[in-house]
C-alpha cells in the first residue's frame, strides 16, 4: 500500500473552505491538532463560533475527503467549539462575565433592527452559545414584548438586576427604567447613564455574546453609546431602499470612526413573496445591500424576505427562530448568526484580563 503523503493532507485542509468564516481551515487557524501516524490521520478542528448545525456536516465532509486520499488508513476527525473574547475599543475594558458584546444598529428607524437583533440572539443560542440581549432602544423598547416578557426585573441584593430569561436568553431592557410617557427630549441625556448602569449592574451569567439593540439613528446618543460600550463588533441592519441605505451608510461611518469593527450588513425586507401566489416582488428595491457591502468592503451577512410570519411571530412573543426553527426564515437567521460570530472569531482576541505571571526573584 502506498504511504500517505503529509503535504497532501495539509493541502486538503488549506483548500477546505469553511462557509461561515469564508476562508480555508488553515488560514482561519481552525486546525487545532493534526497527527499523521503512518497511514492514520487524527484531526481536531476548533471553531471559534457556535455552530451546532454545522459540526456534523463539517466532520462528515472532512472524514470523507481524507478517507478518499491515496494510502490512507484510519481517519478520526473531531470538531470542537471554543468561543473566545475579542478585543474592544482601546480605551475600554470588556465586561466580566460577558465574552463579547455585539451592537445591532440601523441608521433609519423601522427597518426591522429589533426583530433582527432578537432573532439573531435566538439563532446564536440555537447554535449552542450562551446569549443575552440588552434592549437599548429608547425610542421603542420592544424586545420584552417580542420575547413574551412583562413586568420589571428583580433585584436580589438591592444593587444588581436579575435579567429576565426567555427561550434561554438573558434579557434586560431600557424600557424598564424609562417612563414611556416622558417626553423624548428628557430621555436622551439620562439614557447613556442608565444604559451603563444596565450593562454593568445586571447579573449576566457567563455570556458568550451580549447583543445590544441600539436606538436607531446616528445622533449624539448613538455616538456616545458606540464610544462608551465595550463592543467587539457591530452589525448594521438596513432595507434595500435608497433612503435607508443612506442612513445605514452614516451608521457604518459612525462605528468606523470610533474603531468598532463592522461584522457585516443584514438586508431586511429584501423581497416580498406573496403568500397567495408565490410571486416575488422587490418592494424596497433590489441589490442595495450588496452594492453597499461592496462599496464599503464589508460583508453582506444575509438577506431576509418581507414575510408576514416574521411580524406575526414577533408580535406574539415567540420570534421566528423559536416559533418555526426549521422554516426558511429561521434558517437564514441562523446562517447570518453563524457568519456574524465567525467573522468576529477571525478578529483579534482580548488579552486585557490575562496578564502574564510575573515572578520577581530577590538575588
Ligand atoms: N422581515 C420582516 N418581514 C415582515 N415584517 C417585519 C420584518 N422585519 C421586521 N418586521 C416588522 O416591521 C416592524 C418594525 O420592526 P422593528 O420594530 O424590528 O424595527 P426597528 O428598526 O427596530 O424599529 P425602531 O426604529 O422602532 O427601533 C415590526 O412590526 C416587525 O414585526
Amino acid at each position: 500500500m502506498a504511504s500517505l503523503d503529509k503535504s497532501t493532507v495539509e493541502n486538503l485542509l488549506k483548500n477546505f473552505i469553511d462557509p461561515n468564516v469564508e476562508t480555508d481551515l488553515v488560514s482561519a487557524k481552525s486546525v487545532k491538532k493534526l497527527v499523521i501516524d503512518q497511514n492514520d490521520i487524527s484531526l481536531v478542528i476548533e471553531l471559534g463560533y457556535p455552530a451546532k448545525s454545522y459540526v456534523a456536516e463539517l466532520q462528515a465532509q472532512l472524514e470523507a475527503r481524507l478517507q478518499a486520499l491515496e494510502g490512507v488508513g484510519n481517519v478520526e476527525v473531531k470538531v470542537v467549539i471554543n468561543i473566545l473574547s475579542h478585543a474592544v475599543q482601546k480605551a475600554l475594558k470588556p465586561l466580566p462575565n460577558v465574552k463579547n458584546i455585539i451592537a445591532v444598529a440601523s441608521g433609519k428607524g423601522g427597518v426591522g433592527k429589533s426583530t433582527t437583533a432578537v432573532n439573531l440572539a435566538l439563532a446564536l443560542a440555537a447554535e449552542g452559545a450562551a446569549v443575552g440581549i440588552l434592549d437599548a432602544d429608547i425610542y421603542g423598547p420592544s424586545i420584552p414584548t417580542m420575547l413574551g416578557l412583562s413586568g420589571k426585573p428583580e433585584s436580589l441584593d438591592g444593587k444588581f438586576l436579575e435579567p429576565k430569561v426567555s427561550f434561554g436568553i438573558q434579557t434586560i431592557s431600557i424600557g424598564y427604567l424609562v417612563d414611556p410617557d416622558q417626553p423624548m427630549i428628557w430621555r436622551g441625556p439620562m439614557v447613556t447613564g442608565a444604559l451603563q448602569q444596565l450593562l454593568t449592574q445586571t447579573h449576566w451569567s457567563d455570556l458568550d455574546y451580549l447583543i445590544i439593540d441600539l436606538p436607531p439613528g446616528t445622533g449624539d446618543i448613538q455616538l456616545t453609546l458606540a464610544q462608551q460600550i465595550p463592543v467587539s463588533g457591530a452589525v448594521i441592519v438596513t432595507t434595500p431602499q435608497d433612503i435607508a441605505l443612506i442612513d445605514a451608510q452614516r451608521g457604518l461611518g459612525m462605528f468606523e470612526k470610533v474603531n468598532v469593527p463592522i461584522l457585516g450588513l443584514v438586508e431586511n425586507m429584501s423581497i416580498h413573496i406573496c403568500s397567495q401566489c408565490g410571486h416575488e416582488e422587490a418592494i424596497f428595491g433590489q441589490g442595495g445591500g450588496v452594492a453597499m457591502a461592496i462599496r464599503n468592503q464589508v460583508d453582506l451577512l444575509g438577506s431576509l424576505p418581507l414575510d408576514i410570519n416574521i411580524r406575526l411571530f414577533a408580535d406574539s412573543g415567540r420570534p421566528t427562530v423559536a416559533a418555526d426553527p426549521e422554516g426558511r426564515p429561521a434558517q437564514i437567521y441562523k446562517a447570518i448568526a453563524r457568519k456574524m460570530a465567525a467573522k468576529l472569531a477571525l478578529r483579534a482576541r482580548d488579552y486585557s484580563g490575562r496578564f502574564p505571571n510575573i515572578v520577581i526573584q530577590n538575588t
